[in-house]
């Protein structure tokens, strides 16, 4: 896979697509990686250029020492672009690739063309959730990655969706297992540390919220929170829990899409 080169690793990605078409950024969730947006690729790729990317930490991405910020993760994404000569994007990202959408839109409002917030939040989780989890993982190594799969997987899908289709679960939870300990640690942090509450009125791209009425981490509520601090902003909501775009699949993708290409 090519993998654009940062100042200490390598930023793994896939870029497909009609070459000329305009470029779809997509951004992961914790603990999953690019392959999370499978289901997306062959309607997104009608009419986008469809730039994938493991968040680092993840996949086959570098895993630097952490912990990680958002700011940081941002800045790999403009990396990403320049490196590929991309002066604007349009940017998906779910949970974690949602408060890198949030800086971006932000931090680097000439770069976004329009912007998806999936299952995310202006700040995600307090303290007393993610440092636990920290210690679990970078104590527990491997073996603790592995042990985070059935509260995952009660928080990514509903129970009935998980029951129902373990073709499109097991994937996914395979994702988790593989992820290095370090980098999910990493990048815990850095949503524990992500809070753009105050900051979202200067978001001024075109933005669409996603949210999951059974999402039980990044809620409606969470979800109105942004719609009504973000000028314009569309809002949607799917059955679905954390991870909507595995779970609503094809109504997601046309619901993206009619937004992207309005
Ligand atoms: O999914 C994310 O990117 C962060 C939120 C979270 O807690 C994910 C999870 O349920 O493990």
């Amino acid at each position: 896979m090519p993998a654009v080169r940062l100042a200490d690793g390598d930023l793994n990605y896939l870029l497909e697509g009609p070459a000329g078409k305009p470029v779809l950024v997509l951004s992961n969730s914790l603990g999953t990686d690019l392959h999370m947006w499978d289901a997306q690729i062959p309607a997104f790729t009608q009419h986008f250029q469809v730039l994938r990317y493991d968040t680092r930490g993840h996949g086959k991405s570098l895993v630097s020492e952490g912990p990680y910020s958002i700011a940081q993760l941002g800045a790999d994404v403009l990396a990403l672009l320049d490196a590929l000569d991309i002066e604007k994007a349009y940017f998906c990202g779910l949970s974690m690739g949602g408060l890198i959408g949030q800086w971006l839109a932000i931090n680097a409002p000439a770069r976004i063309e329009r912007l998806v917030l999936c299952n995310t939040a202006a700040k995600i989780g307090a303290p007393e959730v993610w440092n636990p989890r920290i210690d679990t993982v970078l104590s527990g190594g491997a073996q603790a990655m592995r042990d985070l799969r059935d509260a995952s997987i009660s928080r990514w899908f509903t129970p009935e969706f998980a029951e129902a289709e373990p073709a499109k679960v097991e994937p996914i939870v395979g994702m988790l297992a593989q992820t290095s300990p370090e980098g999910y640690a990493a990048n815990c942090a850095a949503v524990r540390d992500a809070d753009y509450r105050e900051q979202l009125g200067g978001i001024s791209a075109p933005t669409l919220i996603v949210c999951g009425s059974g999402d039980p981490v990044t809620t409606t509520e969470h979800g109105r929170f942004m719609q009504e601090r973000i000028a314009g902003a569309e809002l949607v909501e799917f059955q679905a829990a954390h991870l909507s775009n595995v779970q609503a699949g094809d109504a997601f993708s046309q619901r993206v899409l009619a937004f992207l290409t309005a």
